[in-house]
């Protein structure tokens, strides 16, 4: 009936059909609930690190950071799925934008580091983490936020899938480190830091938008691709205080000895959790949930 209406249409006429049935498909998949089987093995990896590190440490009467990025959306629904299951006291404590909307959005209680400087823990994702639990992030343009409030608790959890895992940083993740300026100072922190610890830091230009991605504190990042022989040099803390010393950076990606947990989703389904008081990892099971 399509190919026979369809061959008396005009071009407008096509197009109108040919999004009717895009529509049609995409209501079929969320009217018959195969949204989340369509979900792919890095989504399903992203959902079983959220869930169980929501269920592992969330406690009643408490507040918890909130970080950014794709993965934690999964960790916000666990939250409001707990929240409202079993009647918790839990204020949140946005990193972002993104993470004020999905606070809002599930109508969890927002809270501000005014109100809530001690946090009992943060749940954020990562760009990569290496073997030591240090970590690159940044890579959706949050980064100072998060490390401020990861700053304001002891106990930060880090949700990833695995393919963040790596021996070494850079291994992986291979846009760099993710460097936040002020606008008017990028070019001298770029020519200082390729000047002061060589390869190359261009400034993150914005895809949907003419010019640089602009941060949601009003700067610049610069993606730091570092010399690959760096590691070998000098340790990546005295890496990290040379960057935050240059005038103009305002805090970098890097974050190092932050770190409490990190759960990895793993491409079967189960769940890799890595403790930093015993950096032997543990294979914990399938709670898929
Ligand atoms: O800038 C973004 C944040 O640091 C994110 O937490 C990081 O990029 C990981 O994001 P995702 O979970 O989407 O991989």
């Amino acid at each position: 009936m399509l190919i026979v209406s369809s061959s008396r249409l005009g071009t407008f006429g096509k197009v109108k059909v040919v999004l009717s049935v895009f529509l049609c498909f995409s209501n079929f998949h969320k009217i018959t609930g195969h949204t989340m089987n369509r979900l792919s093995g890095h989504e399903d990896a992203k959902r079983v690190a959220a869930y169980q590190a929501v269920d592992d440490h969330i406690k009643n009467n408490t507040a918890v950071g909130i970080g950014s990025g794709s993965t934690v959306i999964y960790a916000v629904d666990r939250l409001a799925e707990k929240i409202n299951k079993e009647h918790l006291k839990i204020v949140c404590v946005a990193t972002s934008f993104q993470s004020r909307q999905l606070i809002l959005n599930h109508k969890l209680t927002l809270g501000d580091l005014e109100t809530h400087p001690d946090l009992s823990c943060v749940i954020d994702g990562a760009d990569e983490v290496d073997d030591k639990l240090l970590l690159i992030k940044g890579g959706g343009g949050c980064l100072t936020q998060e490390k401020i409030v990861a700053s304001c608790t002891s106990n930060v959890i880090i949700i990833a899938d695995h393919t963040k895992l790596s021996k070494h940083l850079g291994d992986n993740y291979k846009r760099g480190i993710p460097i936040e300026v002020i606008p008017l100072s990028y070019v001298p922190v770029i020519h200082k830091i390729e000047t002061m610890l060589g390869g190359k830091a261009p400034v993150r230009m914005a895809k949907s938008k003419a010019g640089p991605v602009v941060t949601d504190n009003g700067n610049f990042i610069l993606d730091w691709q570092f010399p690959p022989d760096i590691q070998s040099q000098q340790s990546w803390e005295a890496i990290n205080s040379k960057l935050i010393h240059i005038p103009g950076v305002v805090e970098t990606g890097l974050f190092i000895n932050m770190v409490s947990h990190v759960y990895f989703g793993m491409p079967d389904g189960t769940f890799l959790h890595k403790d930093v008081r015993n950096l032997n990892p543990h294979l914990q099971g399938s709670k898929t949930a």
